[in-house]
């Protein structure tokens, strides 16, 4: 029988750095980055710098390992194996088809099969997964540039002013999709440029909320609401969102580098290294970056390209040479578990922390893009200590100059 990858012990590593960085720009088509990249109106370098890996690759084979083991075409193996398995399959058929007509030694025989029949099933289901990774990430990224369509777009260029952005909100109400509970129920306000304004509530009472709709993520189920004296629906979705930079608790790091998490805050400066690290400083990050081997080059994702299989203690056959060089992969993990000790004083929690710094950071470079015209602070103090708390909204309220700003907190917090 031939080996396959499924039953060998095997490393398979990705080097190739444009591979690598594709598979990077794909994953940024997942759900959860979703409202980051939309917001942060990032999706145009998204698309370019995926198109650009694509361009660099060439015509590198990107099929799964598992299928590029198999030397000879894909196709002309598995008829091979299906014509070597007919007679199985003739037999299967008739076990179905008419179960009476069974001998006791067809069914020795099929069992013998069984594994085979099922690990060919197995390999079909995966190629037919897997085996256009490159047609599949494409699409992703390019529905990701279609999202940006799916509201309603108005036609009207927003040209920032001098100052602030200026709302009003008129009876506005808001259900989820898909609930019935109003989010918010008939609300009416208005917000002056330039004014800093901070939403009290308790849970649920729809702060974030009232951030969604401002920032046009979500449309008002009922009532109006006006920027600048014209209906939000009138303006071009992309001019609104370049006006605006938001800082909120769902927020995730883009598996790219650190400096590209900082910099994309303004892509238009996504290369601007003092600007990045004078963003990192006001974020609180810079310390991090620092101690960081490669600084703010360094990518903190797990590398994709790695995969290993039976090399585990449990596998005594496995050599050992082959056992060491998983464990020697596993180290160049951008950041190791002594490293984060050094970093933090809770390293469990490292990325949840670093990534609150970093959007921090991210949301401070958005603030040197002269058009932004609105900021939204959405509790993103949720994990920081008093004085880190007062360190950033005093860093807030230094570099605001003039942006309208919304800030939301805890009713009882203020209370204390
Ligand atoms: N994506 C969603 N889908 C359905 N319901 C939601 C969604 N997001 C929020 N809600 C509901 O809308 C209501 C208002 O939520 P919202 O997050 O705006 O409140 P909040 O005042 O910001 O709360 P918190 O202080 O806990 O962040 C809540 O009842 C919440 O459960």
């Amino acid at each position: 029988m031939q080996p396959t990858l499924w039953t060998i012990s095997h490393i398979v590593e990705a080097t190739d750095p444009h591979y690598l960085r594709m598979n990077s720009l794909r994953r940024l088509g997942e759900a959860k980055y979703r409202q980051d990249i939309l917001m942060g109106d990032v999706v145009g370098y998204v698309l370019r710098e995926f198109r650009r890996s694509v361009g660099l690759l060439g015509d590198t084979d990107v099929g799964q390992p598992y299928v590029q083991y198999e030397r000879m075409g894909y196709s002309a193996h598995l008829a091979l194996k299906i014509a070597k398995e007919l007679p199985m399959l003739y037999y299967a058929a008739i076990a179905i088809l008419n179960p009476g007509a069974f001998t006791l030694s067809t069914l020795a025989t099929l069992h013998q099969s069984e594994s085979l029949l099922s690990r060919m099933f197995v390999e079909i289901v995966f190629y037919v997964q897997h085996g256009g990774p490159r047609l599949a990430s494409v699409q992703t990224v390019y529905d990701l540039e279609k999202s940006v369509h799916e509201m309603q777009d108005g036609d009207l260029a927003y040209s920032p002013h001098k100052q602030g952005m200026s709302f009003e909100l008129k009876n506005v109400s808001f259900s989820y999709p898909g609930t019935t509970t109003k989010a918010l129920n008939d609300v009416s306000l208005s917000i002056k440029p330039g004014q800093l304004v901070v939403i009290v509530g308790s849970n649920g009472s729809g702060k974030s909320t009232i951030i969604k709709l401002l920032t046009r993520l979500y449309d008002a189920t009922c009532g109006s609401i006006f920027v600048d004296g014209q209906d939000i629906k009138d303006y071009r979705v992309a001019d609104l969102r370049k006006a605006m930079a938001s800082l909120t608790q769902d927020h995730h790091l883009y598996p790219l580098s650190l400096g590209e998490n900082i910099g994309l805050g303004n892509p238009a400066r996504v290369g601007d290294v003092e600007m990045i690290h004078a963003a990192a400083r006001l974020g609180g990050v810079e310390g991090v970056v620092g101690k960081m081997r490669d600084g703010l080059g360094t990518v903190l994702e797990w590398p994709r390209g790695l995969q290993w299989n039976n090399v585990g203690k449990g596998n005594k056959a496995v050599d050992p040479e082959l056992r060491a060089a998983v464990g020697n992969m596993k180290k160049q993990v951008a950041v190791s578990g002594g490293e984060r000790r050094k970093l933090v004083a809770y390293p469990f929690n490292f990325y949840a922390f670093l990534s609150s710094w970093v959007f921090r950071s991210r949301t401070f470079m958005r603030f040197t893009s002269g058009a932004v015209k609105l900021v939204c602070v959405d509790e993103p103090s949720s994990n920081l200590d008093p004085q880190a708390e007062w360190q950033l909204f005093d860093n807030l309220r230094r570099v605001r100059e003039g942006k309208t700003s919304i800030w939301t907190r805890h009713g009882q917090r203020i209370r204390r």
